[in-house]
């Protein structure tokens, strides 16, 4: 990883930031997942998180990383966005810049919480949030398997708290029904927002 200085100012970007949010559980990985192959054909990046989570932990294409050797990169610069939610810490790689200054489209799995400071970032980023009912992410989460109850029900609270007023340039991603419809979603609202139908 290349650990350029974080500017005080956002980079120019001549491509477009795709910021994927919704509560943990969601389906922001999932959705992620089951639209690469599209993605990858068209072109998109997808970045990879930086999370402070055990290397066990399974289910996401993220690079786990010690709270120590976290916070080393958020000093050397190394995260374009970085926030923590969940006992967790999340970090995007900061070459998500070059990506965007050289054109790209690019996706992050991103934190409703953290939208502000990504938006002071990336004035032009496009926001998609993932809406599904609390039942369904209650159920989701339970059978991901992956927390402890007390660590779900944490979770659903944040879910309820900061499930408003992010802006009315949000573009709604429900994941009620299948990953494929959902995936199918996200490629539309990429296309319709300009997203050019050929890799260039
Ligand atoms: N449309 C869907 N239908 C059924 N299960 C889903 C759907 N979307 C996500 N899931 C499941 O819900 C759980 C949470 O999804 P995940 O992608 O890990 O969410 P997030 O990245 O937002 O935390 C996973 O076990 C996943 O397999
Ligand atoms: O501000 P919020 O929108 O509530 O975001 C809560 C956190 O959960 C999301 O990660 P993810 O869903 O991957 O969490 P998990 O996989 O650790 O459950 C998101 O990236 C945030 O880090």
């Amino acid at each position: 990883m290349q650990h350029d200085a974080r500017g005080e100012t956002p980079p120019r970007a001549g491509g477009r930031l795709i910021y994927l949010m919704g509560p943990s559980g969601s389906g922001k990985d999932s959705i992620i997942d089951q639209a690469r192959p599209a993605l990858q054909a068209l072109g998109v990046v997808v970045v990879r998180r930086v999370i402070t989570r055990s290397a066990e932990a399974v289910g996401e294409a993220a690079h786990s990383v010690s709270l120590q050797q976290f916070q080393a990169l958020r000093e050397q610069g190394g995260f374009a966005l970085d926030w923590q939610a969940n006992g967790l810490s999340y970090g995007i790689p900061v070459e998500m810049d070059r990506w965007l200054a050289a054109g790209q489209w690019v996706v992050v799995n991103g934190s409703r919480a953290n939208l502000p400071q990504a938006r002071s970032r990336y004035p032009h980023l496009l926001p998609v949030l993932i809406s599904v009912s609390a039942a369904v992410l209650a159920r989701r989460l339970k059978d991901r398997g992956r927390e402890s109850a007390e660590e779900i029900e944490a979770r659903l609270a944040r879910n309820a708290l900061v499930s408003a007023g992010l802006g009315a340039d949000v573009h709604d991603l429900d994941n009620s029904t299948s990953l494929a419809d959902a995936a199918q979603r996200l490629l539309d609202i990429l296309r319709e927002a300009g997203l050019p139908t050929q890799k260039a």
